[in-house]
């Protein structure tokens, strides 16, 4: 088994896969612009942030029922569980769904349904995170909060994502002194694309408890010491940042040097669908490009847990915790050439 992981950083409708893209497009009668599945994987070619949000936010358009958003959230977690990811903090975008006359209600209950059937399933906890869009209106993202209101139940805290350069985090301000009101916990991409300043921002505007992305924060090193001294986790995403050309390659990621740094890095996959990998090919990923040994794997799948919104159930954290120490990563030596060392059997995929 891969090593025990919580995923903190995942975009559930980044998760649709094309094959269920298609199959959802029947199912609705909606027409996509793509043949088939290959021609639509063949679309994958981002440039920046926003060449991806394009296709991203148009393949939504498959997504109409609650069944859908159960369907897609089901497919997601058994993915991850077979790649090691015991817990996971999920994102969605409600504004995508509700522009487009499909109501906060299909979107949370379907949501819900795959989520609370998730450990019996799949043997994964769950929490829902719900973001606002950056590049619409503040008035937007308080109108959605209102909406939600009903489904707080099943909502664990509030996010900010889509196009972040020109969308600063200070713009929220409001919505994320409402959100605390409501007693939701903050999270917010920042120092994906956008400068480090826009972290400060997120931390002391909004008052986020973990900061998503955050790799520009290197170009700060006052702003470095304090996210050490604060602790504050950073949901990285190797992968995304290389396909969104945040990185050129990923063999020159700022992870280690951040690590090195005493920063509190986890690995994520964001939106594993179009970028290549779930959080297990992203933690084979780092390894290998990155050099990365057992103990610093060992690091970023402990500090997943410790970053997670488990507070209501330490009893649980603790489990976890306990899986993460005691995980055993094979010798090496003793593997056959062509095995994954840290697998007992042999894996079909990479997936660490
Ligand atoms: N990587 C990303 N950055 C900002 N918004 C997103 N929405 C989905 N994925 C995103
Ligand atoms: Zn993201």
């Amino acid at each position: 088994m891969p090593i025990p992981k919580a995923e903190l950083h995942l975009h559930i409708e980044g998760t649709l896969e094309p094959e269920l893209a298609f199959a959802l497009a029947a199912r609705n009668g909606v027409e996509l612009p793509f043949a088939d599945t290959g021609e639509l994987r063949a679309a994958y070619a981002f440039t920046d942030l926003q060449s991806f949000l394009d296709l991203y936010y148009g393949l939504m358009a498959v997504l109409r029922t609650e069944e859908d958003f159960a369907e897609l959230a089901d497919a997601y977690l058994a993915r991850a569980a077979a790649q090691g990811v015991r817990h996971a903090e999920i994102f969605f975008d409600p504004q995508a769904h509700t522009a487009r006359g499909v109501p906060m209600g299909t979107v949370v209950e379907g949501l819900g349904r795959a989520l609370e059937r998730s450990e019996e399933r799949h043997g994964v906890s769950t929490r829902l995170i719900m973001c606002f869009l950056r590049d619409e209106p503040a008035e937007s993202a308080l109108a959605t909060l209102r909406e939600a209101e009903p489904y707080l139940h099943r909502i664990t805290g509030v996010g900010l994502d889509s196009a972040e350069v020109g969308n600063p985090p200070s713009k929220f301000r409001e919505v994320y002194e409402a959100a605390a009101a409501l007693g939701l916990r903050r999270v917010a991409h920042a120092g994906e694309e956008g400068p480090a300043a826009y972290v400060r921002e997120a931390l002391d505007v909004l008052g986020v408890e973990r900061v998503d992305h955050g790799l520009r924060v290197m170009e700060d090193p006052g702003l470095v010491e304090r996210l050490v001294r604060e602790r504050v986790p950073l949901t990285l995403c190797p992968l995304s940042n290389v396909r969104l050309r945040a990185v050129d390659v990923l063999a020159e990621h700022p992870l280690p040097r951040m690590m090195a740094a005493g920063l509190m890095c986890t690995v994520n996959s964001d939106d594993p669908a179009y970028f290549g990998g779930y959080a297990g090919d992203n933690f084979t990923a780092v390894r290998r490009e990155l050099d990365l040994g057992d103990e610093q794997l060992r690091e970023l799948a402990r500090n997943s847990f410790l970053a997670s919104f488990l507070e209501d159930d330490e009893e649980r954290r603790a489990r976890y915790l306990a899986e993460v120490e005691a995980y055993d990563f094979a010798p090496t030596a003793a593997v056959p050439a062509g095995r994954d060392p840290e697998d007992p059997v042999p894996a079909p995929a990479a997936s660490r």
